[in-house]
């Protein structure tokens, strides 16, 4: 199976990393959007929003059409979206909700050009064991969690507080490999 030639609207490495392992042929495009909340948004909506407003930023920015890939992860706990930790108090408290429990991760994907847009959201479950405050403290001070959606990273030195995943491991570290092969091929398929 070939695949369009395609821009990937992101500056995270991580996504960049994966989509090359699908063997896609990419280029990188910025995609600097306001990452704002609505009042009230429910997190699924909020998410894929975000995936398609890169997606569209990016289209904006191409000089040669071609389809552009956008994503955003979340992480919620107790129905609220935890962002990149801004501190180590934010930090903190992100860790107490997510130790010791589950919590979702949601990655949403859009593929756009200007006359069509696909897109798909894969939620993935992601169990915490209990937490200690050493652990804490020492995993902030490895500066890994600040980049990232709910202050960690599965690939990376968190991989010792996760106990399972009910779900989709790539969608957790950013960007779902079968769904957005998926994406790739329908983009092929006769309309
Ligand atoms: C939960 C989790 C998140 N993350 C990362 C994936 C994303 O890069 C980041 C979530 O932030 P995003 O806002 O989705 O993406 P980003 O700002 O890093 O990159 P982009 O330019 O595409 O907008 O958190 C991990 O790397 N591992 C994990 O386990």
């Amino acid at each position: 199976m070939s695949y369009p030639r395609i821009a990937l609207a992101s500056s995270s490495p991580r996504r960049r990393e994966l989509l090359a392992q699908l063997g896609v042929d990419f280029q990188l495009v910025k995609a600097d959007i306001d990452e704002t909340p609505y009042p009230n948004e429910a997190p699924r909506l909020y998410v894929t929003r975000l995936a398609r407003q890169k997606a569209l930023a990016g289209l904006a920015c191409l000089t040669t059409a071609m389809p552009v890939l956008g994503a955003d992860t979340i992480v919620v706990a107790n129905n609220e979206i935890l962002g990149k930790p801004a501190d180590f108090a934010e930090f903190n408290r992100t860790m107490q909700l997510l130790s010791g429990r589950s919590h979702k991760v949601m990655t949403a994907v859009a593929l756009v050009s200007s006359e069509r847009t696909l897109q798909q959201l894969v939620s993935t479950e992601v169990y915490f064991r209990t937490l200690t405050a050493q652990d804490i403290d020492s995993y902030w001070q490895s500066g890994e969690p600040h980049d990232k959606a709910g202050g960690y990273g599965i690939q990376g030195l968190a991989a010792k507080f996760v106990q399972r995943i009910n779900g989709s491991y790539t969608a957790v570290v950013g960007l779902p490999l079968c769904e957005t092969e998926q994406l790739l091929q329908q983009w092929q398929e006769p309309v």
